[in-house]
């Protein structure tokens, strides 16, 4: 991955250097015709494409262009809602995720997401860990106290943590709470992580250990990651996929999208001409 060093260089110069040898992998998710509607309004557009395993797929686009829809439709947050449904299909080990007979609570244990605003439990960093583990799984103290430390030193914040485990969450900083959300969802041993602007509420030394954090997940995860930030996008994804008006316009790998992207619109937007 690039370091701290590239960062005022071009997004193209950042994919080049960040993706010199990503060999292709086979889809974790496959996104087939998916339409998306709140109520009467359709914000996705026959969305088709892939997320490759242990790879992390930058999502861009003007705001309103519908990434965070996408995330949404990924991990039935949706259903949730009344009024608002998804047609089409995203396909993970050939069943269709979309399909009313899915047990919801069991694919968002295989896909997790995190937030644009860091949202610890009001609870101990101890428990905003285990809790999620207990509502898939039945395990011992020993085995709990274990698995909190590997969620913990996989999102890179066991050392700050370690000796304040049972103290309030909510006395983390910011990119600290980040790291614990991230500790959290990938608690339950998810396949596919969804990060919804991970950082955008984050100072640039927060960001940057977040970004070193993804880099570092996606040799266990497939990852897909919104981001509103072009070097953010060419350092961390493998592949891009640009969204305008809730449609799919282009998706390439990183150094592709950033250095010679198929669509007008998408050079637009990626050299800053417009949203
Ligand atoms: N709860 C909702 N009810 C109705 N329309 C919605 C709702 N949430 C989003 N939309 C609409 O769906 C479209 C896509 O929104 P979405 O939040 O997915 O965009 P986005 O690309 O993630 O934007 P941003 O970058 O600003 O977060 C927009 O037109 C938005 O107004």
């Amino acid at each position: 991955m690039a370091s701290a060093t590239t960062r005022i260089e071009t997004p193209a110069a950042v994919a080049a250097q960040a993706h010199q040898s990503s060999p292709p992998s086979e889809a974790r998710l496959q996104v087939r015709n998916l339409d998306f509607f709140y109520g009467a309004n359709k914000a996705l557009k026959n969305i088709n494409f892939e997320l490759p395993a242990k790879r992390v797929t930058g999502m861009i686009g003007p705001s309103g262009c519908g990434k965070s829809t996408l995330l949404r439709v990924l991990n039935r947050m949706y259903s949730l809602y009344p009024g608002q449904r998804a047609t089409g299909e995203v396909l993970m080990d050939g069943q269709n995720i979309l399909d009313d007979n899915i047990d919801i609570n069991a694919l968002r244990s295989r896909i997790g997401m995190v937030f644009q605003k860091p949202t610890p439990f009001p609870m101990t960093i101890y428990e905003n860990i285990a809790f999620g583990i207990r509502l898939h799984e039945k395990l011992s103290k020993t085995e709990m106290d274990e698995r909190v430390e590997w969620a913990l030193t996989r999102a890179a914040i066991w050392g700050e943590v370690k000796d304040r485990l049972n103290t309030s969450a909510m006395g983390l900083s910011g990119g600290q709470q980040q790291r614990l959300c991230i500790a959290r969802t990938i608690a339950v041993r998810p396949e596919v992580i969804l990060l919804d602007e991970p950082t955008s509420a984050l100072d640039p030394i927060s960001t940057l250990r977040i970004e070193e954090l993804i880099d570092e997940l996606k040799r266990d995860f497939t990852i897909a990651i919104v981001t509103h930030n072009m070097q953010q996008a060419a350092r961390c994804a493998d592949q891009v996929a640009f969204f305008y008006l809730g449609e799919l316009v282009e998706v390439a790998p990183a150094e592709e999208m950033f250095t010679a992207p198929k669509q007008q619109r998408t050079q637009d937007y990626i050299t800053g001409r417009f949203g």
